[in-house]
């Protein structure tokens, strides 16, 4: 039996497990009318209500005591310090450094990190003002318009989600675009209709050996300088953040144009860093910083909230609770807000890429369940598609429902039909309702008893699926940072918990290696016989196809 197992805490979770799942949450409401005062978390920019989740108070004692027991806050404090979490790769966890304010030192081995973050976030901002204010010109003298990020995973999808869902507040100054695929028709589609003399490309990649940034940024390269004579055209055109100067430096990007990583910060947790730069560059400096200020906000509120008020600690024993001891594997990411529409994609990589394993710290294999997959979609366009599942199916899919008070782009009508639907949908999971009820309806509608008898069943919602509200003031970039960080600081609490080791990516790495061999076989037309036959046929196939 795993360490874990034999916590008092977690029997006796596993026993309330057992006495929960044959209640309905209609009975806990009816039973208990502080319950939304009891689960939920209100802070200044944001409310959390939990409440319409399978629990009642017995159950959050029970899972705040597995939070005591796994020592959640010491780990906490353990990260917050700098010391080296990230145990398979020796490295501190410190994404959290980078939203730390300049007065407020950070001393990890002798040096002091505030002012190393300080020092980097100056010289963005000076890049970031030179660009914006049109003094950093192109191969020709003109000034750039376009900027072109070129990375994939947590190099893409932070700082794409966040320009997406920030597209209100962005001044038009630069125009910036996203090549994450290396499926060329991407690049291609990207840089259709742009100016070589006016674009400027970042190449972000902590590695600086992801072979699908490499190869879209050479793709750029080519397209830049088949259309500049300037032998100095790269040096105008291309930046680089990156933790491996000298990769990117042998790639051809001058030494002075590249934006520095530190190994503390994972990919995934980047988009605080330089590996932010294009959001800097859409929405100016000062926007960026007040979306590093929300993350911090966020910091202190996990650092100093009693757990039981701690909004991601809350968030991560919800999830504990539903997957690991209720036994859901799925769990939908549904924002209400056109501007997240990338936002269930983040967490995918958030959360799976960080806890999605099964063995612990200790290298033993789990015995329990970890993290759910995270799918989901803007919740408008769900109901539209996925939600009779949510609903009817046999399995239960927890959801966060997140949505604003405000909208960013206000139009008559349609905010308060967009929300009547957000509040509608959890509480109709929640409820559902009995065959009773249906054929009280249908009877009431003047409907025969035959096709009562025939469709009762199939409009049976059993209801008692859980979700958690987040309901923001309004998407800006404070509040966005508080929400992303608020996630961030969820994850982790998932892996002290669970005993997994959330920072690093191991399971990526067979993939990469194989595509690696079968990209060489393709290229030399020499199909490897130590393939299994399915591989080695498709390989054949393909080519023979081609
Ligand atoms: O920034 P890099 O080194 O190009 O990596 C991109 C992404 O690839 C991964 O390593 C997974 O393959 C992610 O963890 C990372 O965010």
């Amino acid at each position: 039996m795993s360490s874990r197992q034999a916590l008092a805490s977690w029997k006796k979770l596993q026993q309330l497990a057992k006495d929960k799942k044959s209640q309905h949450m209609n009975t806990l409401f009816a039973q208990d009318s502080e319950r939304f005062n009891k689960f939920s978390i209100e802070l200044p920019n944001m409310l959390l209500d939990y409440s319409k989740n399978l629990i009642d108070s017995e159950t959050m004692t029970a899972l705040l005591a597995l939070a005591e027991e796994t020592k959640v806050c010491d780990w906490r404090a353990k990260m917050f310090a700098g010391e080296k979490i990230n145990q398979t790769e020796d490295r501190a966890v410190l994404h959290t450094a980078l939203r730390r304010p300049h007065d407020k030192p950070l001393i990890v081995d002798g040096e002091n990190v505030t002012d190393q973050v300080q020092k980097q976030l100056g010289e963005m901002e000076v890049f970031v003002n030179k660009v914006r204010q049109g003094r950093w010109l192109g191969y020709s003298g003109k000034r750039i318009t376009d900027i072109v990020n070129i990375g994939v995973g947590g190099s893409n999808l932070g700082p794409q989600m966040v320009t997406e869902a920030l597209k209100q507040y962005s001044d038009g100054s630069v125009n910036v675009h996203y090549v994450s695929n290396v499926d060329g028709a991407q690049i291609v589609e990207v840089l259709r209709p742009l100016e070589p003399e006016k674009v400027l490309f970042i190449v972000s990649s902590k590695t600086f050996t992801t072979k699908e940034t490499m190869t879209n940024a050479r793709t750029a390269i080519n397209w830049l300088t088949s259309a500049s004579f300037d032998e100095n055209s790269v040096a105008k055109h291309f930046v680089a953040v990156t933790a491996n100067k000298e990769n990117a430096m042998s790639f051809g990007i001058e030494e002075k144009n590249i934006f520095d990583m530190w190994d503390w910060v994972g990919g995934r947790f980047s988009l605080w860093s330089a590996i932010g730069l294009a959001i800097a560059l859409d929405l100016g400096f000062d926007k960026f910083k007040e979306l590093l200020s929300g993350a911090y906000d966020m910091d202190q509120h996990f650092i100093n909230a009693p757990l039981k008020d701690n909004f991601p600690a809350i968030l991560a024993l919800i999830s504990v609770w539903n997957t690991t001891f209720l036994g859901s594997q799925s769990q939908a990411i549904l924002p209400y807000d056109q501007t997240l529409h990338m936002l269930t994609a983040y967490l995918q990589q958030a959360e799976m890429e960080s806890n999605g394993k099964s063995v612990t710290w200790d290298g033993d294999e789990v015995d329990y369940a970890t993290v759910p997959s995270i799918w989901g979609e803007l919740g408008i366009n769900g109901q539209h598609a996925f939600y009779q599942y949510l609903h009817q199916s046999n399995n239960v899919v927890p959801a966060d429902f997140i949505g604003s008070v405000k909208s960013v782009t206000p139009v008559k009508g349609h905010h308060e039909t967009l929300m009547s639907n957000f509040f509608a949908q959890t509480q109709a999971l929640m409820t559902g309702v009995n065959e009773e009820q249906v054929r009280a309806d249908l009877k009431a509608k003047g409907r025969t008893q035959d096709y009562i008898d025939k469709v009762a069943p199939h409009k049976v919602h059993k209801g008692n699926r859980p979700t958690n509200t987040i309901l923001l003031k309004c998407i800006n970039p404070r509040n966005l940072g508080s929400l992303i960080a608020a996630y961030e600081h969820k994850i982790f609490v998932q892996g002290i918990i669970l005993q997994i080791c959330s920072f690093d990516q191991w399971g990526v790495e067979l993939g990469k290696g194989l595509a690696a061999e079968i990209q060489d076989e393709l290229e030399t037309n020499n199909i490897s016989e130590q393939h299994d036959c399915s591989t080695a046929s498709l390989l054949k196939f393909y080519q023979s196809a081609k």
